[in-house]
């Protein structure tokens, strides 16, 4: 239903909207223009054709062909020379306005996607963003090189062709332009009930492409709960469904041109037939009458060429809309270059008061109720619960993720609004649960924490997280490519990598998801160590599921549906017989 309404307003106002775009072609708006004069020009000089053509064949015809065939033919030899010239520089101009107008327009869309809230990105779908910036943009590509070109060629050819018709014989073409435009809006008509189909079919091809992405992605569950099956049963009905829609909208297609033929060559019987009835009263000449034929050809063919033209542009409105849509996307106020020295240094102070929050997706879900704690700089702080009481939602909060619904989060007694977000988050760390590593190299990969770090600073914090020792048994070393999603290194490799990243980052608060898996204890002891080190001296609020971690905390938040229900160091929950803290120490925080 969504979807039909948003198709129904391409026409009304989505010319209007997709001219947001110009904004990008706009610096390239003279040799746009120069593009558009090569145009005009290709399109006449293709116009003096048939003119040219029926001068000969009069000439013929009155027998002095041989006394003037070499001025026609001269002329003839120069408009192609001349038409070949300004297809040539047309070509040239419109693909470099293009492929620059739409790097820019990539840029743009990419720069505006990665800026947007994490509630964008948690409502939608990766394959689906993905091919906004691929296919979308392909769309708009084909729109600015051939199929604008092409749609003011065919406008000049038609309206050309009319003017030199009328010169010819205006009784003729009086009788031809009675035909030929009731055949234009017939195929009009035709042409946007097909493209309803298309869009049908390429809506349903892009639902199949998102199967394969997410499987591919996921390929490691897939294989693992045995679910090849179902993977390959859900991305069979979907192409079925898109290859049965196809065949429906072929079958139009097939009439629609058997339409076209029928319609264009009756018409061009028809004005055959007037022509040499005309012929008859001396009104015309035969010359003259074989480039009214070939200009009717002309004008049929270009009108019948507008047809899928329109189908081209209305497709490329909707990509556009589509775009647009991400454009119109409020983005977050992200500064685009690093920050090196925060305006408003925080010293690791926080409080919650009385937070309450839903997420956006589900708004009568509350996930937090009155949430209120103080964090005193230095301090490392447990959240402990169940699974779902919250705890990393609190996470994402402070990263400002999200605001509050109500209630009030504070650094150093500041409003965190207050902060600028870049300034915020620059001053943070977080080393998560599942580390996720970029394809690139380990020092690639360390300097995501701080890419204007130095070589030496690099080695330094690999060393500081106790990675350097295994980093260097590679033979490239730093160098050492990591797979996609770092699947050559193990579990607890990688997690030291993200305490490298976290360690040249040099936060004041420090973020920490504690891994459930158990590493085995050797690696255990190493991360272990590293994080201590990455603790001291910083803020630290880690969501912690390990007994030793939880020990030496200086505050421990309990947390259950979304509520802190008990609070306090390890010693002072233990005495509380029912509490739950005990409960879940007993079991060891392994849940
Ligand atoms: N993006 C989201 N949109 C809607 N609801 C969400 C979202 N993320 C989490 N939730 C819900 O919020 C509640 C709290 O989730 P949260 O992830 O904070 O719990 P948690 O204590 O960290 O759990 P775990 O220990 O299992 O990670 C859960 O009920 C969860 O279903």
């Amino acid at each position: 239903m969504e979807k039909e309404k948003k198709r129904a307003k391409i026409t009304f106002t989505g010319i209007r909207k997709a001219l947001r775009l110009y904004e990008y072609a706009k610096p390239y708006r003279w040799q746009f223009a120069i593009g558009l004069v090569m145009l005009l020009l290709s399109s006449s000089a293709s116009l003096a054709f048939p003119k040219l053509l029926g001068d000969l064949i009069d000439l013929g015809n009155k027998g002095r062909l041989l006394a003037e065939i070499d001025r026609v033919g001269l002329m003839l030899a120069a408009v192609l020379v001349l038409q070949s010239v300004f297809s040539y520089l047309r070509v040239r101009i419109f693909v470099s306005v293009t492929e620059k107008t739409l790097a820019s327009l990539r840029q743009a869309t990419y720069s505006h996607l990665v800026r947007l809230p994490m509630k964008f990105f948690a409502e939608r779908r990766v394959g689906e963003l993905n091919s906004r910036i691929s296919s979308d943009i392909s769309q708009l590509q084909d729109l600015f090189t051939t199929t604008l070109a092409e749609f003011l060629r065919q406008v000049i050819t038609i309206m050309g062709g009319i003017v030199l018709l009328w010169i010819t014989s205006w009784k003729l073409t009086l009788f031809m332009l009675a035909i030929v435009p009731g055949i234009c809006v017939l195929a009009v008509v035709f042409g946007k009930f097909i493209r309803k189909y298309s869009k049908q079919v390429q809506g349903q091809i892009a639902d199949s492409n998102t199967i394969v992405e997410e499987t591919l992605q996921g390929i490691f569950n897939v294989k693992a709960f045995a679910n090849e099956y179902f993977e390959i049963g859900r991305y069979k009905t979907k192409t079925d469904e898109a290859a049965r829609t196809g065949v429906k909208a072929g079958s139009y297609q097939a009439a629609f041109v058997s339409f076209l033929i029928l319609g264009l060559f009756g018409a061009m019987v028809a004005v055959i037939w007037k022509g040499v009835m005309l012929m008859e009263t001396g009104a015309i000449e035969v010359g003259a009458l074989f480039s009214f034929i070939l200009y009717t050809a002309f004008i049929g063919g270009s009108i019948s060429g507008l047809a899928e033209i329109y189908t081209r542009i209305q497709r490329a409105l909707g990509a556009s809309e589509n775009l647009l849509e991400i454009h119109d996307e409020p983005v977050e106020d992200i500064r685009l270059q690093a920050v090196t020295h925060p305006a408003v240094p925080i010293s690791g102070e926080i409080s919650f008061r009385n937070v309450s929050f839903h997420y956006p997706s589900r708004k009568d879900i509350p996930v937090l109720r009155d949430v209120s704690f103080d964090v005193q700089p230095g301090w490392q702080v447990a959240l402990v619960g169940p699974s779902g009481a919250g705890k990393s939602t609190v996470v994402s909060l402070l990263l400002r993720f999200y605001d509050p619904a109500s209630g009030k989060i504070s650094f150093d007694g500041r409003d965190a609004a207050s902060y600028s977000l870049s300034e915020l988050r620059s001053q943070m760390a977080v080393v998560p649960q599942d580390v996720f590593l970029f394809g690139g190299t380990i020092r690639e990969n360390i300097a995501y924490g701080d890419p204007a770090a130095s070589d030496e600073a690099i080695a330094a914090a690999a060393k500081q997280a106790n990675a350097w020792e295994f980093i260097s048994r590679f033979p490239e070393g730093m160098n050492t490519i990591v797979g996609e999603r770092g699947v050559q290194l193990s579990g607890g490799q990688r997690q030291r990598i993200a305490i490298a990243r976290a360690v040249l980052r040099n936060p004041r608060i420090l973020i920490l998801d504690e891994a459930t898996s158990a590493l085995d204890s050797e690696s255990e002891r190493l991360v272990q160590d590293a994080l201590d080190k990455l603790m001291l001296g910083r803020t630290s609020i880690v969501i912690a599921h390990r007994l030793s971690t939880v020990r030496r905390a200086d505050l421990i938040l309990v947390m259950d549906k979304g509520r802190i229900v008990e609070e306090g160091t390890h010693e002072e929950l233990m005495e509380r017989a029912e509490g739950l803290y005990k409960g879940l120490s007993e079991l060891q925080f392994t849940v």
